[in-house]
């Protein structure tokens, strides 16, 4: 679901630079997911409530700790910016309170195979968000048919192409001051809940400056890229943090 400017909920400022391929659509929903959406709709959706989720979530770690929001969330200002080594980042617009709603994470919704296949170029692993595994959503009180690894994905967000703001988000190695946001599964009440499918909206860690860059920790483990042939990829990580851990991967 391409879509014109007005869908783009950050004041965009590429400075001349392109950001190449990439058109901006609706943070409200995965570009491209509506069909999806339909697709993966679970048979037994009226007995799977986000308030049985919620319950059910009390006390696992984020980014398990699924919610559901007691108000709308209000999408403060934005903007993209050029960040010289790391590329393009995203920047407060304005101040932050902890645990304030920053932005969500949108992207073509793909099954993760067909993620895995879209990387064949290093860093491009970067753009993807992985959605609950199938282990998760049994935790979540889903019955899933696993297709493969219980620990893979069942469904990715590749924001590569199609995406939001979310897609320009850094990483940063946290727990650190650096990492000022995290990334939350989210299971709204007008959507048709199903634990494959959460949102991903991010939340500040702790008050932000405007002019702050956000960042967070993409908690990529260090062998989790594999290159077409096979061997293990990495890339470096320039964050600068105390807790900085050389990789991002
Ligand atoms: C999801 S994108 C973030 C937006 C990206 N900077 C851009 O210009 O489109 C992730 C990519 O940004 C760069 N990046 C993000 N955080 C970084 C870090 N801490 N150190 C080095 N490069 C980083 C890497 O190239 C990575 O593949």
């Amino acid at each position: 679901m391409a879509c014109d400017e007005s869908c783009f909920d950050a004041e965009l400022h590429l400075q001349g630079r392109a950001a190449p391929e990439f058109h901006p659509v609706s943070s409200c929903r995965p570009g491209q997911a509506e069909a999806a959406w339909r697709l993966v709709r679970p048979r037994g959706a009226g007995d799977f409530t986000a308030g049985r989720l919620q319950a059910m979530c009390q006390g696992l770690p984020a980014p398990l700790a699924a919610f559901e929001p007691r108000e709308p969330l209000q999408p403060p200002q934005l903007r993209v910016q050029w960040m010289g080594a790391t590329g393009w980042g995203a920047v407060a617009a304005e101040a932050l309170l902890p645990g304030g709603f920053v932005c969500f994470y949108a992207g073509e919704l793909l099954a993760d195979a067909e993620a895995e296949a879209r990387c064949t170029a290093p860093g491009r692993d970067a753009y993807l968000f992985n959605l609950t595994t199938a282990k998760q959503c049994r935790k979540l009180g889903a019955e899933v048919v696993s297709t493969g690894d219980e620990d893979n994905p069942v469904y990715v967000i590749d924001a590569y192409v199609k995406g939001n703001v979310g897609r320009f988000l850094n990483h940063a190695c946290g727990p650190s001051f650096e990492a000022n946001v995290s990334p939350i599964y989210l299971f709204g009440p007008e959507d048709v809940v199903d634990a494959r499918l959460p949102r991903v909206a991010f939340f500040a860690n702790r008050s932000i400056a405007p002019g702050e860059e956000l960042r967070y920790d993409y908690g990529m483990p260090p062998e989790a890229v594999l290159s077409p042939s096979g061997g293990v990829r990495h890339q470096s990580c320039l964050c600068e943090s105390r807790a900085c851990r050389g990789r991002i991967y």
